[in-house]
């Protein structure tokens, strides 16, 4: 799905105006009509639910108007409280016009604001795509209000303040919804982990967007959906044999970090790897050959911590990283490895830690490498902290570029920038997954993946992000959110990955 600016989302409706031949209030009324039907649907409202319908004075209050006429067609004792404003958009005042005899509404007084109670509900249309500027005045006090009121707010669209695809300043108010209700296409401000308090759980509702209009909508951010990434993993053929999906070497494991090693082996392993081989300091032989009789196992001279490559003509992609430590001898292997391979790398966890403690390390990454950092390591690669999760996205976008590879950034949607500039938001997982080892399973899916020579490296990194947070959804009714280990993951990568071969 194309995640698309506030100013292209207003293109696209004149486009989906002028294509189905329909008038704007057309338009709107969809939009409200589905808002309503969901309200119905998943909220359950009591005949006697305090509900307050908070209207702006643009379209976004437009669409709150409709839903207040819906709601109390249907009965429901619906307040209806209008922001105070020198303008109102041509729709706004058309829809005002349809208001029902019996509806009560409100202009909002700032010094005398509406009593909300806690158990009531709020549809918050004061603002939505049309946002331009941070909320002051009369609106800042009202969504203050709001929030401190601890009802249950439902947002169209967006929640109000918020912009959809930029930041706003620090302190500045903005609705802290329950549920957002958006339309068709998700907003980029709703995956950003700084913006979770205000958008809650977000939703989109059918609009009947112009279907070519976005195909034709150019964008670089992409949200990847579960029916997108069907069928992307190929089929075994009938007559494949191991050869066919590759001999790949895992690079991993320190004193006391053997369970790392192991963990990324076994989920190589469900990730339909040929062979596997990995390597760990002679201190974890005994455990991983226990662990992991499926893999072939080759100790590094050293007891503790890896200090020599092996040879690397058998392979056909190499990871390394989960549990390596940061030993000076390990930082060789990875320079050497750097500068001799010429197969896919996955570079992971202490990998990544000696890239940024050795910044002259970076130059030497093979185009194509896949690398897969949490914030904190990727601050330490790009050696200078955010200013916020967008500016982070834009340090995201610069570091593929400018090395060539393919950069993950870990987080609830977790984001892979391309090095010519796309970024994908992945779209499963879930809290239980921010556990130990879950990083660890995601590197050895990724190196199955990047093994098998039937996969692009884009279509690698896709699959194994989508599966390794699926694998983890599939899990979650057998434990819980607290309960899930990283070893529940590896459990369901097969089921994972079968459900994308399947279109
Ligand atoms: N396809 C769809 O998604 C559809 C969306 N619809 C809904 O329409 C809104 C967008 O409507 P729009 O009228 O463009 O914008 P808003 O309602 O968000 O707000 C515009 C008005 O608000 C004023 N404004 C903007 N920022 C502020 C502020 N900080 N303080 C006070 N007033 C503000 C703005 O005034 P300007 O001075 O900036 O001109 C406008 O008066 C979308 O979100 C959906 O909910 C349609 O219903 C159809 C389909
Ligand atoms: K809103």
């Amino acid at each position: 799905m194309k995640l698309l600016s506030a100013a292209q989302t207003h293109a696209l409706d004149q486009a989906t105006i002028k294509a189905q031949n329909i008038s704007s209030i057309d338009l709107m009324e969809r939009a409200a009509n589905a808002v309503t039907d969901w309200l119905f649907k998943e909220l359950l409202l009591d005949y006697d639910t305090e509900i307050h319908v908070c209207c702006g004075p643009g379209n976004n209050g437009g669409d709150g108007l409709v839903v207040a006429r819906n709601l109390h067609r249907a009965g429901y004792p619906v307040r209806l409280w209008l922001l105070p404003a020198a303008r109102h958009s041509a729709d706004f005042t058309h829809q005002q016009h349809q208001l029902p005899a019996g509806l009560a509404v409100q202009e909002v007084n700032p010094d005398k604001l509406p009593d909300i109670a806690a158990t009531a509900m709020v549809v918050d249309a004061l603002f939505g795509t049309g946002l331009s500027r941070p909320l002051e005045g009369d609106a800042a006090t009202l969504v203050r209000h709001l929030n401190a009121s601890g009802a249950t707010v439902v947002a169209v669209d967006m929640p109000s303040g918020l912009f959809a695809d930029a930041p706003q300043p620090a302190g500045c108010a903005v609705v802290q919804a329950r549920y957002t209700l958006s339309f068709e296409l998700p907003k980029l401000a709703f995956l950003l982990p700084q913006n979770a308090g205000f958008v809650g759980d977000w939703r989109l509702l059918p609009l009947g967007l112009d279907a070519q209009a976005i195909r034709e909508a150019k964008t670089n951010l992409f949200f990847v959906t579960a029916d997108e990434m069907r069928g992307r993993f190929p089929e075994r053929p009938k007559f494949s044999h191991k050869g066919t999906f590759g001999h790949a070497l895992l690079l991993a494991g320190s004193q006391g970090k053997i369970g790392a090693a192991v963990l990324a082996t076994q989920a190589c392993l469900r990730g339909g790897v040929g062979l596997l081989t990995t390597r760990v300091p002679a201190v974890g032989y005994d455990i991983l050959q226990i662990s992991a009789p499926e893999a072939m196992c080759l100790a590094d001279p050293a007891a503790d911590f890896l200090t020599e490559l092996p040879d690397l003509a058998p392979y056909a992609a190499v990871g390394i990283g989960p549990g390596l430590g940061q030993q000076d001898g390990t930082r060789e292997v990875l320079r050497q490895l750097l500068t001799t391979a010429e197969v896919p790398l996955v570079i992971d966890a202490d990998a990544l830690n000696l890239l940024g403690a050795n910044p002259e390390l970076q130059s030497l990454l093979p185009p194509g490498s896949l690398l897969t950092p949490h914030p904190k390591e990727f601050e330490r690669l790009v050696g200078e902290p955010a200013r916020d999760d967008y500016h982070r996205l834009e340090q995201l976008r610069s570091f593929a570029n400018h090395t060539g590879c393919y950069c993950v950034l870990k987080g609830a949607y977790t984001a892979l920038a391309t090095p010519a500039g796309h970024i994908f938001f992945n779209s499963t997982g879930n809290p239980g997954m921010a556990t130990g080892g879950s990083g660890d399973v995601l590197t050895g899916l990724l190196l199955a993946l990047h093994a098998d020579q039937r996969l692009s490296p884009l279509d690698a990194a896709l699959l194994g992000l989508h599966a390794h947070g699926r694998a983890a959804d599939l899990a979650l009714p057998h434990t819980g959110h607290a309960g899930l280990l990283a070893s529940d993951i590896i459990r369901f990568i097969g089921p994972a990955l079968s459900e994308l071969e399947i279109l």
